[in-house]
């Protein structure tokens, strides 16, 4: 086997076109890219099975949202104050660092063996922090307290240059909304507020069903302070996200019992705060039984995402789930795991999956006042005791006049014991006391205003706020990582590189070669050609005068799994020949025949050993050579 080398990589990605710098004849932007011809077939690959493993399988409502977003909606949301990363400046070449990836090297290398459990230490308690837990209001910024001041000092003066005292930069691009300039918006940093803002209508157009999911692919932006290690970090991607609405009083899946038994490398918490970074292996039932994964639909999310990726052709060993720990974690969160791909540049995040509680939802309906909650009617009707404040309005209106508002409002908004301090406060008062409005004003209020009291409440309608599970999928960082997953090179005396996707997902499925340009093929080229792109099958013609051997290894280059390969026995007999990349076996039977064991193959219904077990193998090196 020949070593893993990220040069020959990267060149047969430039070579190939999968993807390469934008704007490069300028001189290019980093963390900008763009998808070439297989780039792009692969991403509409790896995105046509995402559409199909999670909203044709779960009947996820699909929107496409707008990328440009009014202030006032990233604010509500948290990321205009809290969606930071820190950065420092070296002093002496103007280098920018980002202050916890920056920590997270220097550590590396002092320390060695105890390195995760250092870093879980770290993480949250100062600027490290600010590694994941930016986005979606997840930072707390912390002040460093002293012996944290001291070691993160220690640590940066060990990069050898000065460096800037860390400040937080606002990682989304900032715009106006119209000629005026006065509508500020953001390009979105996630697709997750846009589902958000239309909860209602989603539910609507489930009929008021509860469990269900919302699902969005589209482009995100974030103005990453320092883009590096190609498509893993940059400021443009795509991203698949999905809101997954569950009752907070039953978080419980329907479909849990399809997946329980899916065995999935973890590595909780405990784990990491014992310095170790081998991962578990158990099962998802046994993981949600134990509660080392909070609740079964998140459970169920993490199977399906394993799921999705194994399909998709990440390698098992190399993926694992990390809980977040408490301090990385929003407060608000139960529950986050992500799922991490190994790829040359380590262990790197390419699916986010957080219980987010009903935080979004609470604070977009706060702020809105628009109710973003689900009615749900009860077989039962609910009996309990409640104290509860009824207004008097003969008097309320007439006594406190124009004011009358903002007291009203004021009191609508006190909860069970505020209202019991208020009748208290009465009591004392000898019927009278001082409340706030809305509008910041202390006014008197009279007993007769209003009668407070214990009530018996029949409810026949629950009224909740979902909890959001949320699956959000990186698909630049999961293309990259595959890449690096299926590629390997040949022990022969070229070293040819291969990059063995599945058939379902590599960028073009057959490769059709003419043995050379004589133009006795033409007419069986035109005619394959056709009725393969009839059959949907994504092919390329390599009529070209190169060697067949040249062009099967372009085509290995592409991870194009099949060949068909014309010749003049062709001409008299209408067989061809089918051969498969990574075996480079072929077999040679009638046109119809492998059409048929080609459109098989190609939807994954058989494998290339079962076509091996039903057809003989055809030999004729110099074909291959
Ligand atoms: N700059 C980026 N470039 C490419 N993909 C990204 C980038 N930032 C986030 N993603 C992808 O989007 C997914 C969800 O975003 P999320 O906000 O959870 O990431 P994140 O925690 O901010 O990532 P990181 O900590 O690496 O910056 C990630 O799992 C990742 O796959």
């Amino acid at each position: 086997m020949v070593a893993f080398n990220r040069t020959t990589l990267e060149e047969v990605i430039k070579k190939r076109f999968f993807f390469a710098p934008s704007f490069q004849i300028y001189g290019g932007v980093a963390g900008l890219y763009d998808y070439g011809p297989a780039g792009c077939a692969l991403q509409a690959n790896i995105l046509d099975l995402w559409r199909r493993h999670f909203v044709l399988e779960e009947d996820m409502l699909e929107m496409d949202g707008s990328i440009m977003t009014p202030a006032t909606v990233l604010k509500t949301s948290g990321h205009v104050d809290k969606f930071t990363d820190w950065m420092v400046t070296d002093t002496i070449n103007g280098e920018i660092f980002r202050a916890d990836h920056l920590v997270e090297t220097v550590l590396e290398k002092r320390l060695n063996e105890d390195k995760q459990a250092r870093l879980a230490e770290l993480e949250g308690t100062n600027v490290v922090a600010s590694k994941d837990k930016k986005k979606k209001n997840k930072i707390k910024p912390v002040k460093l307290d002293e012996n944290m001041k001291a070691e993160y000092e220690n640590i940066l003066a060990k990069t050898g240059n000065d460096l800037s005292k860390p400040v937080e930069f606002n990682l989304m691009f900032e715009s106006n909304i119209g000629p005026t300039g006065q509508l500020k918006g953001y390009l979105r940093p996630e697709t997750a507020q846009g589902q958000f803002l239309n909860f209602k209508r989603f539910l609507e157009f489930n009929n008021d069903k509860m469990p269900f999911a919302s699902a969005s692919i589209g482009r995100s932006f974030r103005n990453e302070i320092s883009p590096r290690s190609g498509l893993l970090r940059v400021r443009e991607f795509t991203m698949a996200e999905i809101e997954h609405y569950v009752d907070p009083n039953n978080k419980d899946h329907p479909r849990f019992d399809e997946v329980k038994d899916i065995k999935l490398h973890l590595l909780p918490q405990n784990i990491q705060v014992e310095g170790k970074t081998n991962p578990i292996e158990i099962s998802i039932g046994e993981a949600v039984e134990k509660k080392i994964v909070d609740n079964q639909t998140l459970g169920y999310f993490l199977a399906r995402i394993h799921l999705f990726l194994i399909r998709l052709g990440i390698k098992n060993e190399r993926l694992r789930f990390r809980q977040h720990m408490p301090n990385e974690m929003a407060h608000y969160a139960c529950d986050c795991w992500d799922a991490e791909i190994q790829s040359s540049y380590g262990w790197i995040e390419c699916v986010g999956c957080a219980d987010r509680s009903a935080y979004d939802l609470t604070v977009h309906s706060n702020r809105t006042k628009e109710k973003l909650v689900v009615r749900e009617n009860l077989s039962e009707p609910l009996v309990y005791e409640k104290t509860v404040l009824e207004i008097n309005k003969k008097v309320f209106g007439p006594k406190l006049r124009q004011n009358a508002k903002a007291v009203e409002d004021y009191l609508f908004r006190l909860d069970e014991e505020q209202l019991k301090a208020l009748k208290k406060a009465l009591e004392v008062g000898n019927g009278k006391t001082t409340v706030p409005g809305t509008d910041g004003k202390e006014y008197e209020v009279f007993s007769e205003f209003f009668n407070i009291e214990r009530q018996t409440i029949t409810e026949y309608v629950r009224e909740y706020t979902p909890n959001v599970i949320e699956p959000s999928f990186g698909i630049g960082r999961i293309l990259y990582s595959l890449i690096e997953h299926v590629f390997w090179v040949r022990e022969d005396d070229e070293q040819r590189a291969v990059l063995s996707f599945p058939p379902r997902v590599s960028p073009f499925k057959c490769l059709l070669v003419p043995l050379s340009n004589n133009p006795a093929f033409s007419d069986l080229v035109r005619d394959l050609s056709a009725r393969l792109r009839k059959l949907s099958i994504a092919i390329k013609v390599d009529d070209s005068s190169n060697s067949i051997g040249r062009r099967y290894s372009r085509n290995d280059e592409l991870g194009t799994p099949f060949a068909i390969t014309i010749d003049f026995q062709s001409v008299n007999d209408n067989t061809v020949t089918l051969r498969e990349r990574d075996t480079t076996k072929q077999i040679r039977e009638k046109v119809d025949t492998i059409l048929q064991v080609l459109k098989n193959l190609t939807e994954e219904e058989i494998t290339w050993d079962e076509v091996m077990t039903k057809y003989p193998v055809f030999v004729q090196q110099e074909l291959d050579s």
